[in-house]
């Protein structure tokens, strides 16, 4: 089940040419502020009739210009999260679960239960939305969405609205939406970080374009993207299980390319992690280091280069099995030879890496 998005569109000032796929999962549209983002959700939503071409969800044509197909909003079996979490507020939290349920057809309804117990709602049921935190709604809000049983679920920027908190507090419940909804899930962010926790495919959208589109991993390893990503946000997720608690406060993480140490990490032994490392966190040595500070030295070979405008290199790397980025200088980019095949050393400070950027299992 995969939805597929190829649309042109024009407003006063501005014009929108995209194209992607969203197979299931959790794709992530991600660009600037008024790059277009809110403009496509909307014209899957069917909020938004395009000037030209379609939007389908496998053979389900939902918008066919040239075939002057325009799904009506409410019979596109869509559930839509929005920045605050928009409740019944003469509802409690138990009818404002079940009024999706109207939309559903008959026999489909996801199981209530099961969704209750996946938000971590079951002590709110009988509240009122007043009573509620914004975290606490905004997880309610997801549920109604999934009651609905929708075939597709959009959500755009559900946690613009929350402190950091509270979003630590929901993204746990995100991360198991998407590996347990098996819907495809359309998510808008402007934050990477949060991007790297939840999405599978990433779609970066410039000024009403997408400008490249692909699996996360692939996409947040690839130097050509930093551009898009933002140089202090672009970094690659390596993948590492933890093996130990430490004695004096570090947690030992098996990497595929050795040993990590992480501030404490608040996970059991044998989860499998996925830990986001910035580009601008890892050093770079071409022999292995001695009498450093840093704990984390990993070996690695230069699988990539790429030279920016002004005096910055980003130099993909693998490491063991995954991929890392490192931004230096181009200066020390020549000093070291680095060259795709090139042996070398990536040095991260333990300390560099902060704890939203520990996402759970992969
Ligand atoms: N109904 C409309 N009429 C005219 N222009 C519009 C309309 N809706 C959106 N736009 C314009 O389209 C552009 C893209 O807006 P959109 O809200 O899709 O961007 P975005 O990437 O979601 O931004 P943000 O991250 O700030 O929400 C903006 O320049 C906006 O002014």
């Amino acid at each position: 089940m995969s939805l597929s998005v190829r649309f042109a569109h024009r407003f006063e000032n501005f014009a929108l040419d995209v194209a992607f796929e969203a197979p299931p999962g959790v794709t992530a549209l991600f660009g600037r502020s008024g790059s277009g983002k809110t403009t496509v959700v909307n014209a899957v939503a069917g909020l938004l009739r395009p000037d030209g071409g379609h939007i389908k969800f496998d053979e389900t044509v939902l918008f066919d210009a040239g075939r002057k197909i325009l799904v009506p909003v409410h019979k596109r079996r869509l559930g839509y999260v929005f920045q605050e979490g928009r409740l019944f507020p003469h509802l409690s939290v138990r009818q404002n679960l079940t009024y999706g349920r109207w939309f559903a057809p008959r026999g489909t309804a996801t199981d209530f239960d099961r969704v209750v117990e996946m938000l971590g709602i079951g002590d709110l049921l009988g509240r009122q939305p007043a009573r509620l935190s914004g975290g606490e709604k905004q997880r309610v809000a997801i549920g109604r969405a999934l009651l609905a049983n929708p075939r597709l679920l959009l959500m755009d920027e559900p946690l613009a609205a929350l402190d950091e908190d509270r979003k630590a507090e929901i993204l746990p419940y995100l991360e198991r939406l998407g590996d347990e909804a098996g819907i495809p899930l359309l998510y808008v962010s402007h934050s990477i970080a949060e991007v790297a926790r939840l999405a599978t495919t990433l779609v970066l959208m410039e000024n009403g374009q997408v400008i490249r589109s692909g699996p996360l991993v692939e996409m947040l390893s690839d130097p050509e993207n930093v551009p898009a990503l933002g140089v202090r946000s672009a970094g690659a997720s390596l993948h590492a299980r933890v093996a130990a608690q430490e004695e004096d406060g570090l947690t030992r993480l098996d990497a595929s390319a050795g040993p990590l140490y992480l501030p404490h990490v608040d996970a059991p032994i044998g989860a499998q992690l996925s830990i986001r490392i910035l580009a601008q966190d890892v050093i770079l040595s071409r022999s292995r280091p001695e009498g450093l500070s840093a704990l984390n030295v990993l070996p690695a070979t230069v699988t990539a280069l790429r030279l920016g405008d002004g005096p910055g290199a980003v130099i993909q790397l693998r490491a063991g099995e995954d991929l890392l980025l490192a931004r230096i200088t181009r200066r020390s980019a020549q000093a070291l030879e680095l060259a795709p095949g090139a042996d070398c050393f990536a040095i991260i400070k333990s300390v560099a890496v902060a704890q939203s950027d520990v996402g759970g299992a992969f």
